[in-house]
């Protein structure tokens, strides 16, 4: 029997964690701050950063969003980090992905201070990441959010087989870098990946990142695996649906995530924790 992995339930867990570190942090003056920055109006976007400020406001938190026009600048967006770098109320900057097409994304991420690089998108915390550094950096939340996720449903990468499908930095390339830390033995396949669906199906642990609807079948799965499923695609019907048919992965699978209710909660929940982390780490010299 497939057992489902309750994405809901595992960020409930981490936000009642995260509010009692939020207690912990003001009885010694210091309230967690974010700010978010978003440009432009697309839909999902709004949607998501509605729910970052409404739950970092009720977690106890410091939450500024920042809406800007479609028409901002990259000079105007760099000035505007540059400020919330210098503000000590702020903790952790987010810029909302995607942007609008004149402004260059790797250069806004560059433009973070890496110790309040919320999303652990800079190169310094890649970096930190993929060289497993010693010591308290951010982490890209929606991979570390599936890492809590495989934690908290016994599931333990160390001598599986992992196969990471997406090569993205939001969620592919750390992803890898994460199960790879917790001793996996890790592929990143990708769109190029010749016979993906054979390679697929070599994985214990399954992370399909692809945005193409219900990509991997239940004849891409080797019988048992976690499958993990971040994708958030729409089928002809305009249902959101993930990169897994989730129907025809039952009986096969031995744990998979659902969409919606899999990783997109941990995603926000594991948000929250890092802004705190941020906050906490802040407050320390290095
Ligand atoms: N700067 C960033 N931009 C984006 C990120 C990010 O981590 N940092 N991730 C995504 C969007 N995202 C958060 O920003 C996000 C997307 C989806 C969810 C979520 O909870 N999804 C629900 C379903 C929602 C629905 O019904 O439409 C679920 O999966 O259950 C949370 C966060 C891109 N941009
Ligand atoms: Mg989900």
């Amino acid at each position: 029997m497939t057992k489902i992995i309750d994405g809901k339930a595992v960020a409930k867990k981490v936000n009642a964690q995260t509010a009692t570190a939020v207690a912990e942090l003001a009885a010694q003056g210091i309230q967690p701050g974010i700010a978010v920055i978003i440009v432009g109006d697309d839909a999902a976007s709004q949607i998501y950063v509605r729910n970052k400020n409404r739950k970092a406001t009720k977690l106890g938190m410091h939450s500024v969003v920042r809406q800007l026009p479609a028409t901002t600048s990259q000079d105007e967006l760099l000035a505007i980090i540059a400020a919330y770098n210098a503000d000590d109320s702020i903790h952790g900057i987010l810029v909302q992905s995607p942007l609008p097409a004149q402004i260059n994304e790797p250069l806004i991420t560059m433009a973070i201070d890496p110790k309040k690089d919320v999303d652990g998108f800079h190169p310094t915390n890649v970096g930190k990441l993929i060289t497993n550094f010693p010591g308290n950096y951010p982490v890209a939340n929606t991979p570390r959010g599936i890492m809590t996720m495989l934690a908290d449903y016994g599931v333990d990468p160390a001598g599986k087989t992992a196969v990471v499908i997406g090569r993205s930095t939001i969620v592919g390339k750390p992803m890898a870098a994460l199960l790879t830390n917790a001793n996996a033995t890790v592929t990143i396949a990708h769109s190029k990946t010749a016979d993906l669906k054979a390679v697929a199906r070599t994985a214990d642990i399954l992370v399909v990142a692809t945005g193409i609807a219900h990509l991997i079948t239940g004849a891409d799965i080797k019988p048992g695996a976690t499958v993990i499923d971040v994708g958030m695609d729409r089928d002809e019907n305009g249902k959101l649906v993930g990169d897994v048919d989730f129907d025809s992965a039952q009986g096969i699978a031995g744990l998979i995530t659902p969409v919606p209710g899999g990783v997109g909660p941990m995603t926000i929940a594991t948000l929250m924790q890092t802004t705190v982390e941020l906050a906490k780490w802040s407050d320390v010299s290095e």
